[in-house]
C-alpha cells in the first residue's frame, strides 16, 4: 500500500497504542488495513480493531490488585506507584465506579442501605472491564456519585488499555473471579480508629456527609462488613502494606518489582544494541500533544521537531570520538574530542513496507553502520542499534519514527530532521 491511501486513523491510531515494532524477532510490520475500507465509519472500527490486534501490543497488561478498608490510603498508595512508574503506560480502575446505582425506592431508604456488601458492586461489569483492558480494548468505566448514589447517565470515562492497570477497592479480593485476573494483590493495612478519622473528614468534606450520619454507617455497615469480607480477603494478598502511602519503602519495593516483570531490564538483555532515553512528563507530554487530533500544524512541527531534537542529541552522544586539541582565545591548550564518525538523520513515514526495504528506499548510496529508531515506547524513547552487513560500515543513521499527520505536516517534519542531519554532518 502506498503511502497516500494510508487512512489518517489508522495512522494516528497505530502511533499512540504501546510500540515494540522495532523489536519484534520476525522483522515485520504490520500492513494499515485496505483503503477499500475507506468509509469513515468503517475506516473507524476497522483502524481500531486493527490496532488492538496488533501483535506489537505487549501480550498481557500486568494487573494489579489494591484493596484495604476504608480510608485505609488505597487511593493514595496507588497514586504513589503511578507517579514512580512515570515511564510506563498506566490506568487506574476504581472497583466504587461500579457500585449499583440505587432505585428510587433504595434512595429513600438510602440509610438502611449496605454500601459495604459485595452485593452492592456490579461485579460481572467489572470483571467485563478488566477482562477487555486485559485484551487491549479501552472500556467506558461509569462515574459514579458518591453524594447522589447514582452513576452518571449521559458520562463515563473511557480508559485505554495500557501496560499496567490497577484496580482499587475495599472488596476487589473478594470475588475469586475479580481476583484471578491479578497479577500482584497489595493490601493497605491501617490502623481502624486512624481509617475512622479520615473517613469522617473525607466523607464530610467531599461526600456531602454529616458527621452522625458517618458514625451510624460506619458502625450499622462499613466495621462489620470490614470484618466479615474486607479483612479475609487479606488471606489472598502478595504484599501488605502497613500504614498505606507513608510507607516509601514498600511502594518502592513494588515498584521495583513491577519493573522487573514489566521485562525493561530483559529488553535490554535480549538487545544489547537497545538504548532506552528514560521518558519523562515533559517526553509524554510532547508525545500526548503531538497525537491530538486537535493540535495546530505550526504546534505539531514544533513539539516533534523538539521531540527529534532530543533522539539525534541522544544520538550524537553514542558516535565514537577521538581526542582533539584546540589553542584557546588565550592561547592556550584544550584537550578535547571529535567526532570520528557521522550521523545523519532519515525520517521513515510508517508505511506496510519492512523497515529493511524502507531504510534501503532511503539511504541509497548512503554507507551505513549502525541504525538507530526512534519509537515513543512504554519504557521511554528508545534508540533500537541494528546491525547491517559489514560491507556497510561508515554513517550511522537514525530513523524517527514520529506521529506524522498528514501529507503537509511530514513535508515539514522531514524538513527540520534535515536541520538535524546538517547538526550531525
Ligand atoms: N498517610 C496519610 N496521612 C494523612 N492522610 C492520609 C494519608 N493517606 C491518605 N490520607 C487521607 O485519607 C483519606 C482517604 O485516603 P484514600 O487514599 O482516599 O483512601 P482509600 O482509597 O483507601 O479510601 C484521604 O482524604 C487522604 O487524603
Ligand atoms: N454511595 C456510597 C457508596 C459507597 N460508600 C462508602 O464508600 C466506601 C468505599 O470507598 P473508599 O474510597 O472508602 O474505599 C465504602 O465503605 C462505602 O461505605 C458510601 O458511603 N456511599
Amino acid at each position: 500500500m502506498s503511502e497516500e491511501t494510508i487512512p489518517i486513523d489508522y495512522v494516528m491510531e497505530a502511533a499512540s497504542g504501546p510500540h515494540f515494532s522495532g523489536l519484534r524477532l520476525d522483522g515485520r510490520l504490520s500492513s494499515p488495513p485496505s483503503s477499500s475500507t475507506s468509509s469513515p465509519a468503517h475506516r473507524y472500527s476497522v483502524s481500531s480493531s486493527f490496532a488492538q490486534a496488533d501483535a506489537n501490543t505487549p501480550k498481557q497488561p500486568f494487573v494489579i490488585g489494591v484493596s484495604g478498608g476504608t480510608a485505609s490510603g488505597k487511593t493514595t498508595v496507588c497514586d504513589m506507584i503511578i507517579q514512580q512508574l512515570h515511564d510506563h503506560r498506566v490506568v487506574l480502575v476504581n472497583q466504587d465506579s461500579f457500585y449499583r446505582g440505587l432505585t428510587a425506592e433504595e434512595l429513600e431508604r438510602v440509610h438502611e442501605y449496605n454500601f459495604d456488601h459485595p452485593d452492592s458492586f456490579d461485579t460481572e461489569q467489572l470483571v467485563d472491564c478488566i477482562e477487555k483492558l486485559k485484551s487491549g480494548q479501552s472500556y467506558p468505566v461509569p462515574i459514579y456519585d458518591f453524594k447522589t448514589h447514582q452513576r452518571c447517565v449521559d458520562s463515563f470515562r473511557q480508559v485505554n488499555a495500557s501496560n499496567v492497570i490497577i484496580l482499587e477497592g475495599i472488596l476487589v479480593f473478594h470475588d475469586q473471579r475479580v481476583r484471578n485476573l491479578m497479577n500482584m494483590k497489595i493490601f493497605v493495612d491501617t490502623e481502624p480508629d486512624v481509617r475512622l478519622a479520615r473517613r469522617i473528614r473525607r466523607d464530610t468534606v467531599e461526600r456531602g456527609r454529616d458527621i452522625n450520619s458517618v458514625l451510624e454507617q460506619y458502625a450499622k455497615f462499613v466495621k462489620p462488613a470490614f470484618d466479615d469480607f474486607v479483612l479475609p480477603s487479606k488471606k489472598y494478598a502478595d504484599v501488605i502494606i502497613p500504614r498505606g502511602g507513608e510507607n516509601h519503602v514498600a511502594i518502592d519495593l513494588i515498584v521495583q518489582h513491577i519493573h522487573t516483570k514489566l521485562g525493561q531490564h530483559d529488553l535490554c538483555k535480549i538487545y544489547p544494541n537497545v538504548t532506552v532515553i528514560q521518558s519523562t512528563f515533559q517526553i509524554r507530554g510532547m508525545h500526548t500533544l503531538i497525537r491530538d487530533q486537535d493540535i495546530s500544524k505550526h504546534n505539531f512541527v514544533f513539539y516533534s521537531d523538539r521531540l527529534i531534537r532530543l533522539v539525534v542529541e541522544h544520538g550524537l552522544g553514542h558516535l565514537p570520538f577521538t581526542e582533539k586539541q584546540v589553542v584557546t582565545p588565550t592561547a592556550s591548550v584544550y584537550t578535547g574530542v571529535d567526532f570520528c564518525k557521522k550521523l545523519c538523520g532519515v525520517s521513515i513515514i510508517r508505511s506496510g513496507e519492512s523497515m529493511e526495504n524502507a531504510l534501503r528506499a532511503c539511504c541509497k548510496g548512503i554507507k551505513i553502520g549502525k541504525i538507530l529508531i526512534h519509537r515513543e515506547g512504554d519504557n521511554g524513547m528508545q534508540l533500537i542499534y541494528q546491525k547491517l552487513p559489514n560491507d556497510i560500515s561508515e554513517r550511522h543513521v537514525l530513523l524517527l519514527d514520529p506521529v506524522l499527520a498528514t501529507e503537509n505536516t511530514s513535508n515539514e517534519i522531514r524538513g527540520s530532521v534535515d536541520c538535524s542531519y546538517k547538526q550531525g554532518g
